[in-house]
């Protein structure tokens, strides 16, 4: 192993992942979080001889050669300011953060210019294997060789490396995670503000209902920061997430009115402009398959719904010019499940035709929809104030209401991210 050691200050969950594996390689790796940390972070990493812990990040920065910054995103500009400083001459600084626009101002303000900068991102959760699953990896400011220095660090993670600016990571992730988020949240907060458990109502158990039982509780399991940073942070994503609120309001206005026509129209224009041109891919998601992971039980027969939540999805790509496959190269097993089941709807006419079928003819479900509908309007608002707390504070309050069947839903999220992603083999290109 050459004589080169990296740096992680915060070691949280994503920190902690990537300590773990690059010292598995045999690299040795300095790391610190918070101070108050320190003693948990020793005990927790003593089985780890090639892991030093430190109390802050001026000691890991001074002897560190390659850093990686693993904090939350809107933390940055303040950790940076605090340890930049005292990065070591001719070091190599990056991130962890999923929004690149102010971790890279953040950098610019405040390293020495000694110091070179090349950022990454893995685009995966830290309970995925990083194996086959894309890291993002920008050089900034660096030479050849000091890009080449990171690559091969980070090659023992085992991702597919994607090379991109910042301002292409940026936009793209918009497009990816941000808005997919926005949708999946969006369905936590109604089915929470109609005091449902999902699964417990026929209407949402079995194939793509599954995925969306299982992905929303498995985003509001996680720490609200991850999502809050990549939405407010990143400039290209407001737009995205308000076009979705503007999908799903102007769909459930049409479905009100009973407009079949119109509804028709624009749900098949969308399905054209996004699937036509890729209408002999294979799927990326089996029915069988997705049967397979439910919470609860699965009801004789499936109960019709109208997919609100995809058909604006669809509308929304539609609307901004997306195709969603230009960007499977740069996606999380998040973005492809929920890509998955939007191609399960739309390649398929019959079910695409039921769909449009219970929108309008329906009420059965009037009052999930206008809760979903208020729900996206409402994340948008509070994206657009570009207020953490207003996001935190309806993050934790929907985060609060499934906690008690987390343990469980993790769980089945898990075995099925696994399956579906081993069956469809990652398929990032
Ligand atoms: N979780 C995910 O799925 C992914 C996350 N990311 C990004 O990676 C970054 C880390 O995420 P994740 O690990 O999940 O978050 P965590 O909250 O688990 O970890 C961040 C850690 O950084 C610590 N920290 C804060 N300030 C300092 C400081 N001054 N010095 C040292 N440590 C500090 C935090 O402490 P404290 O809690 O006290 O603030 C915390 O322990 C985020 O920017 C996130 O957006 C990227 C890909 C995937
Ligand atoms: O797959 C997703 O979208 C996730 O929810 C996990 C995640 C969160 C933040 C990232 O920057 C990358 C991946």
């Amino acid at each position: 192993m050459e004589n080169k050691s990296v740096g992680i200050i915060g070691m949280g969950d994503m920190g902690r992942m990537y300590a773990r594996r690059i010292s598995d390689a045999g690299w040795k790796v300095n790391a610190c979080d918070v101070p108050a940390k320190y003693q948990q972070l020793v005990v927790d990493f003593a089985d780890c001889e090639n892991v030093t812990v430190y109390p802050n990040g001026h000691l890991v920065s001074r002897c560190s050669d390659y850093i990686i910054y693993s904090v939350e995103a809107e933390k940055m500009d303040h950790v940076v300011a605090q340890y930049g400083p005292s990065t070591k001459q001719g070091a190599v600084v990056g991130g962890q953060t999923s929004c690149k626009t102010p971790e890279i101002a953040a950098f610019e303000s405040h390293l020495p210019h000694d110091v070179e900068i090349v950022s990454c991102h893995s685009l995966h959760g830290p309970g995925v294997d990083p194996k086959g699953q894309p890291l993002v990896l920008m050089k900034h400011r660096a030479s050849d060789e000091s890009f080449q220095l990171v690559e091969r660090i980070l090659s023992c993670l085992g991702s597919k490396h994607v090379y991109l600016t910042v301002q292409e990571h940026d936009r793209i992730t918009a497009d990816t995670q941000a808005v997919t988020h926005a949708a999946f949240l969006s369905m936590g907060a109604a089915w929470a503000a109609n005091k449902q458990f999902p699964w417990e109502v026929a209407r949402y158990v079995g194939g793509i209902e599954n995925v969306k039982i299982n992905i929303a509780l498995r985003i509001y399991s996680a720490k609200w920061h991850v999502y809050a940073g990549l939405a407010i942070l990143n400039p290209s994503a407001r737009r995205q997430i308000r076009q979705y609120a503007q999908s799903v309001t102007e769909l459930f206005k049409l479905m009100l009115g009973g407009h079949r026509e119109e509804f028709t129209q624009r749900v098949k224009s969308a399905a054209a402009s996004v699937f036509g041109n890729n209408s002999q891919r294979n799927l990326l998601l089996e029915d069988e398959l997705l049967d397979q992971f439910s919470i609860g039980d699965m009801p004789p027969q499936q109960v019709r719904n109208n997919h609100l939540s995809l058909l604006a999805m669809v509308d929304c790509w539609s609307k901004l010019g997306i195709v969603p496959y230009d960007h499977m190269i740069c996606s999380t097993p998040v973005f492809r499940m929920w890509l998955g089941i939007a191609e399960h709807l739309f390649r398929n006419e019959k079910l695409l035709d039921e769909a449009i079928d219970t929108a309008i003819e329906d009420n059965t479900f009037r009052s999930d929809d206008l809760e979903f509908t208020f729900a996206a309007r409402d994340w948008s608002d509070r994206v657009d104030f570009l207020s953490m707390d207003a996001y935190r504070e309806k993050f934790e309050q929907v985060q609060h209401y499934f906690e008690p069947r987390f343990e469980e839903a993790k769980k089945v999220g898990n075995q099925m991210l696994k399956t579906i992603l081993e069956r469809s083999s990652a398929t990032t290109s």
